[in-house]
């Protein structure tokens, strides 16, 4: 099971060495405006599953939208300690 602290340190690892294959590369390219974009949509997927879909379907998709959280803040320079100092 991956944690958010280390799912964002792999996805850290693989945007500084640009690795091939890489999803998470690949959306860098696309940019924030694309990025952000993911971001609305899994957070509505998130909301429709919590209410029609039950639990299991609605972890599934929160942890979709905590991924496209963590691309985003890897597309804006931000790091852990950036957002969590905010907490
Ligand atoms: N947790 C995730 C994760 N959640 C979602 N996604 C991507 O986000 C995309 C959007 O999800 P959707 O549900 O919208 O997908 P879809 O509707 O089936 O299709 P598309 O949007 O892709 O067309 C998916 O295609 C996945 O590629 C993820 N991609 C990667 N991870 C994690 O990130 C790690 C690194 O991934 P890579 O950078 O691809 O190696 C992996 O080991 C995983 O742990």
């Amino acid at each position: 099971m991956k944690t958010f602290d280390a799912l964002f340190e792999e996805l850290s690892a693989k945007a500084a060495a640009r690795t091939p294959g890489s999803g998470t590369v690949a959306a860098l390219e696309r940019g924030v405006h694309s990025i952000g974009k993911k971001v609305v949509e899994e957070a509505a997927e998130a909301w429709m599953a919590a209410e029609h879909e039950g639990p299991e379907r609605t972890a599934e998709e929160i942890s979709q939208l905590l991924y496209q959280v963590q691309v985003l803040m890897l597309a804006t320079g931000l790091t852990l300690s950036d957002v969590y100092e905010h907490l």
